[in-house]
């Protein structure tokens, strides 16, 4: 039976991608946060996959504070680049195929449109150069590997700019919101059924070439803004939300201005339907409010 492992799956992602195992009997996963497995050691993921057969990893793992990654530089490359390298040079060794998540914050965010998997990097965050670094290992490692380049991730679990602006608009009569800085939420939902499709797609096509970068997120272009609106509305908190920019509500970390991804190869390749932003939040604050 193909065996999936996925590491950090505590987190968003993990959490989601837990959810739908039942959707794929044909599959055996394993999950494992820190506890179990700590890809920062090398040597315990080389424990890990020589006492449990692996056929691909999800590395679910990551440093995602923002802001803090401008002060815990140490942990941020530790986890989004050396850990990315470990798991490249096991993968690489043990033939397992990797799917690395990395993010739109490897682009400057000068572009006005939407980026290609090919367009040039150049992160203005610490969080942004460790996740570069990651991707660039296992293309120098592991070519047969696959990363996806993801945005604005929200789900009911972990930490997440959704659950943020709800617990903010419980609390605050008004909210002040960047809308200088242009993207597209991602429900890690939708991010999760897309992995797996893409896993059933590798697992039935045993010729598939078309390893390396790809691009998703849900359809549609907002600011932080416009996802912080629609959320009050939808939760129906009587917040009101502001506009601001980046100038007026400083952060330690520089964000892009612009980050939305292209998403024509991951449709292409896979024969992916995605969603538009705008119709997903809803499924979210159902599940957060039931
Ligand atoms: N969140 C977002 O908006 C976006 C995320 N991404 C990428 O998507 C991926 C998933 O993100 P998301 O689900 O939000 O991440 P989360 O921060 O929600 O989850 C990461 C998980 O990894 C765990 N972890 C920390 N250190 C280790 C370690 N040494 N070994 C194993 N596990 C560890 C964390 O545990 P603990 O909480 O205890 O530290 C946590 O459970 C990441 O690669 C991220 O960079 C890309 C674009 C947007
Ligand atoms: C809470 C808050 C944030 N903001 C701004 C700060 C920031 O510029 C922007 C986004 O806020 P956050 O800091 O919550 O989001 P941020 O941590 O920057 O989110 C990013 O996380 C990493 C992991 C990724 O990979 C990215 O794709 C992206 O999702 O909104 C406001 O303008 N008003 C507010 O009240």
């Amino acid at each position: 039976m193909t065996s999936i492992l996925v590491t950090g799956s505590n987190g968003q992602l993990g959490s989601e991608i837990r959810e739908l195992t039942t959707l794929y009997p044909e599959f055996k996963f394993i999950f494992t946060d820190i506890e179990e497995l700590d890809i920062t050691s090398l040597d315990e993921i080389i424990q890990f996959v020589e006492k449990h057969k692996v056929n691909y990893l999800i590395n679910c793992a990551a440093y995602t504070n923002v802001d803090g990654a401008e002060e815990n530089v140490d942990i941020a490359e530790q986890l989004n680049a050396k850990a990315v390298k470990n798991i490249a040079e096991i993968s690489a060794h043990y033939q397992i195929i990797p799917i690395q998540i990395s993010t739109d914050y490897v682009f400057s965010g000068k572009g006005f449109k939407p980026y290609n998997e090919d367009d040039e990097t150049s992160p203005g965050s610490v969080y942004g150069k460790t996740k570069l670094k990651g991707e660039n290992y296992l293309r120098e490692i592991c070519p047969k590997h696959i990363t996806i380049r993801t945005s604005w991730l929200y789900s009911p679990f972990g930490q997440n700019f959704l659950k943020t602006m709800i617990k903010l608009g419980k609390e605050r009569e008004e909210l002040h919101v960047v809308s200088d800085q242009v993207g597209t939420p991602t429900y890690a939902h939708d991010l999760a059924k897309s992995i797996l499709k893409i896993i059933r797609r590798l697992e039935n096509d045993k010729n598939f070439k078309e390893f390396g970068v790809y691009h998703y997120s849900n359809d549609g272009v907002c600011s932080w803004f416009d996802f912080a609106t629609e959320i009050q509305i939808i939760f129906g908190n009587n917040c009101k939300t502001k506009s601001t920019d980046s100038e007026s509500f400083k952060t330690l970390a520089k964000r892009p201005h612009y980050s939305v991804l292209n998403k024509s190869k991951i449709k292409h390749i896979f024969g992916l339907d995605i969603p538009h932003w705008r119709g997903r939040i809803s499924h979210c604050i159902n599940r957060i409010k039931s």
